[in-house]
């Protein structure tokens, strides 16, 4: 086959969800049964039409237009492509999976558990694990790629249809419960290969000419385990579906970091395009003459223009990557170093950001507008393009020199902190001083957030549209809390919360209130499902000018003689799930977020607020791809987290809230945390990770998540009983603490009411149940 040309420059995927939020409304009003499937299907073809046409400057006939929509999420999407559905969800063994399946898959229904969801890499994005058994059967059963391409070339585009790669697809799988021991889902590699190379074979035959095939497994040294039969799986793929005659050029993307040794591996295969996230990345160096000869006769796509980050960046720096890379091929490409899935769509809908800030950054659109202006110097050389080289390295200037970017005073007090201003006394002295809390055995919390209803967001809508003032806001916040407390009372749990009624976002909240954030209007950027987030933008010395929750969780304890819990947002979490300067390391931010919070936390606790949580849920998400980045990452998060923390006296109970399942890693930086308590997601792999916390001697309180709070789904009494016996099982029940999987805030009040009642009668079965068994 004669390879087409790969385009100049391309992205490697854009927003899905629209740019004020189309996706997520369509979907969400189909749940809701308001409108039906084909209405669906509808307005999101309209949304792919006017995202081609939104980028069709980067070329319209070159396939330098990635088709990267997805209801819901890219690896369901390949997971409904190869037909790898377990039983559970009975979808046709023949015919097309249809969209309700789909998202029943995702979503669960009823007593049938969805697909359990995570990470996706170092991103606050969050994909759905597949699971893969040996008797999983593979077809291909959605063609939505096929169709999706046709319908792209009928409206007069020829674009490159973007899918997870079979290698990654089963490295992110999971073995299908009661499958023997031993099995991993990459034995299942040689079986799901032909449905790939059918895909492409249709793929084909429709018009395509380039197919992206996305592997980023490849870069992490996390999620590969057995780094040999990785390399060979490559080898295994790429050979057999580069050897097919009626398939598309095959372009491999491996974003979030280098490839390392997985680049010989890909090299030695007939791929004819190789993407290099080279803003996380690095230029490969020390290659062997085979790779070399290898390389140089395949397209290399350069991943330059950050697709994580929303600064404008150094644009002659980028250009000076292309010319690097052009030493190692003829064939140079321009390109994102991830999608865009991370970014907001553009800066332009920004228009109430300061002006200065605003210019210092690039969203979505912008970033492919840079894209774009470095493929022309690329064709054209760099004199054309010098102008808007020189305009971003004088952006880059301005930024570095604008007030509120290094404020001495944050600095002096950063500079003039010790080691002891990170250390609490012992454990077993704070255990005896919180004896005074009163706690019954097992006690009983929830994570923070109450269901958010739609009067709470149209309350704060209309705060911000001045329909409410403020005081009037205040007081519906008030009578929120109020409720929301006696329920808590009526339910009888032990320890209690506000219910975060007043907070957008467990970030965004507190980045509307520091200094050295700014926040935006319509910057939303997909989590998971329909569920979007607004990023705040870290972007100069963090300072905090006033208390943040004091009145609210003062209030919330005035209301009861229980406990209430204040609720912080941690450090490493602020800086995961906003946009972070890039111009200093992310350690030395962290430590500026962590005072402000420390500040917090001193003053709850002189509020008279006895256990204070703070949430650390992206612990695990910031951890370094790279093995030898990790120790580093987690001496500094440890260092914040016990900076923001370690004020606190020793009769105030310090709470933190992990909300992911994979501890392997991070769990002897999660002691290092030093809290008392540690709430952790479990429901949803079935309590998997209390083994791990028992073998790894973590010997402080632990509440493993008993109620997966992602499904509407209610688990029973005997459900629950069954979760906290098994945790009983691996934790001594003095340190045993029992709550939901994390906060509430997208459960409706008829599932979360149901739900508690039946956690704390479980609570209440299996305290029984240890009395009589000590007995
Ligand atoms: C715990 N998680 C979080 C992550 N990242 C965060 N930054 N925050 C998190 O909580 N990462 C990991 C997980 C991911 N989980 C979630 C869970 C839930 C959501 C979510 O519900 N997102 C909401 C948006 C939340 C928000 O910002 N609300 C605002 C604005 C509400 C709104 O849309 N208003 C309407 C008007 C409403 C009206 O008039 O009635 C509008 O602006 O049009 C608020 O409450 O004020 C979502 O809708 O997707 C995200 C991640
Ligand atoms: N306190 C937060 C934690 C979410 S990770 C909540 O309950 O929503
Ligand atoms: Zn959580």
């Amino acid at each position: 086959m004669t390879t087409p040309a790969f385009p100049k420059g391309t992205i490697l995927g854009y927003p899905r969800i629209g740019r004020r939020r189309e996706l997520k409304k369509a979907v969400e009003a189909f749940w809701a049964g308001s409108i039906d499937e084909a209405e669906l299907e509808r307005r999101a073809a309209e949304l792919r039409a006017a995202t081609r046409e939104r980028l069709a400057g980067l070329g319209r006939g070159d396939s330098a237009i990635p088709e990267s929509f997805s209801y819901y999420d890219q690896v369901l999407d390949a997971a409904l492509a190869v037909g790898a559905v377990p039983e559970r969800f009975e979808a046709p063994a023949d015919g097309e999976i249809d969209l309700a399946t789909a998202f029943r898959i995702a979503r669960g229904e009823g007593e049938v558990a969805p697909l359990e969801m995570t990470k996706w890499f170092d991103s606050n994005y969050h994909y759905l694990v597949p699971e893969i058994g040996p008797e999983t059967s593979f077809r291909v059963a959605c063609r939505r790629i096929v169709r999706e391409f046709v319908e792209a070339r009928d409206a007069g585009f020829l674009t490159r249809p973007v899918i997870v790669g079979p290698v990654t697809f089963l490295l992110l799988a999971k073995a299908a419960d009661g499958t023997p021991e031993g099995f991993t889902p990459l034995d299942r590699l040689a079986d799901l290969v032909p449905v790939y190379a059918e895909l492409l074979a249709e793929l084909a035959a429709a018009g395509a000419e380039w197919v992206q095939l996305d592997e980023p497994a490849l870069v992490s040294e996390s999620i590969d385990i057995d780094r040999a039969r990785t390399l060979q799986a490559i080898g295994a793929a790429y050979d057999a579906l580069g050897a097919a005659e009626d398939r598309p050029a095959i372009f491999v993307a491996a974003p979030y970091a280098s490839l390392g040794d997985a680049l010989p591996a890909l090299a030695a295969t007939p791929v004819e395009a190789i993407g290099l996230d080279l803003v996380r990345g690095t230029l490969p160096e020390g290659l062997d003459p085979a790779t070399e000869a290898a390389l140089a006769a395949k397209t290399l796509v350069a991943g330059v223009i950050d697709g994580h980050n929303i600064w404008r960046g150094d644009l002659a720096a980028a250009f000076a990557q292309l010319d690097a890379v052009g030493r190692l091929t003829g064939e140079v490409a321009v390109s994102t170093s991830t999608s865009l899935l991370h970014v907001p769509h553009d800066v332009d809908d920004e228009t109430e950001l300061d002006e200065r800030l605003r210019s210092w950054l690039a969203f979505a659109d912008q970033k492919v507008a840079q894209v774009a202006t470095l493929a022309r110097g690329l064709v054209e050389g760099e004199a054309a393009v010098a102008a808007e080289l020189a305009a971003a390295t004088a952006s880059l200037a301005d930024r570095a020199a604008a007030p509120g970017v290094r404020v001495p005073e944050v600095r002096e007090r950063i500079a003039a902190l010790t080691p002891a201003d990170a250390a609490r006394i012992d454990y077993a002295a704070r255990v005896a001083a919180q004896a005074s809390l009163g706690l019954p055995e097992l006690p009983t919390t929830t994570i923070g957030s109450f269901p958010q209803t739609a009067d709470i967001r149209r309350a704060r809508a209309r705060l911000l549209r001045g329909e409410l003032d403020e005081a009037g806001y205040t007081a519906l916040m008030r009578e929120e809390i109020e409720r929301v407390i006696r329920l808590q009372e009526e339910l009888g749990l032990d320890v209690l919360v506000h219910g975060e009624p007043e907070r957008n976002d467990m970030v965004q909240y507190f980045a509307e209130q520091l200094d050295g954030f700014a926040v935006t209007q319509h910057g939303w950027v997909q989590s998971y499902g329909s569920r979007c987030t607004r990023p705040s933008i870290l972007w100069g010395d963090v300072s905090r000018p006033e208390p943040m929750t004091v009145a609210w969780s003062g209030f919330a304890q005035s209301l009861t003689d229980k406990p209430v819990k204040g609720m912080l947002t941690g450090p490493v979490t602020i800086l995961a799930w906003s946009f972070v300067r890039d111009d200093q390391p992310l350690a030395d931010t962290a430590k500026q977020v962590a005072l402000a919070l420390r500040d917090e936390v001193a003053d709850l606790q002189a509020a008279g607020i006895r256990v204070i949580q703070v949430d650390e849920p992206a612990l695990r998400e910031l951890l370094p791809l790279k093995r030898a980045d990790q120790p580093a990452y987690l001496d500094w998060s440890v260092d914040a987290f016990r900076l923001a923390t370690a004020g606190a006296g020793p009769d105030t109970q310090v709470h933190t809230h992990l909300c992911y399942s994979e501890f392997g890693q991070v769990i002897d930086a999660i002691r290092a945390l030093d809290a008392d308590v540690t709430s952790i997601e479990a429901a949803r792999s079935r309590m998997e990770v209390v083994d791990d916390i028992s073998a790894s001697g973590f010997d402080h309180g632990i509440g493993p998540g008993v109620y997966d709070i992602h499904s509407p789904r209610v688990p029973s009494v005997e459900e629950v009983r069954g979760l906290l016996e098994r945790a009983a099982g691996g934790v001594p029940r003095e340190r045993l603490w029992v709550n939901p999987d994390c906060g509430l805030k997208t459960r409706g009040y008829e599932e979360t009411v149901a739900s508690l009642e039946h956690i704390v009668e479980a609570a209440r079965q299996v305290r029984a149940g240890l009395v009589a068994a000590a007995d």
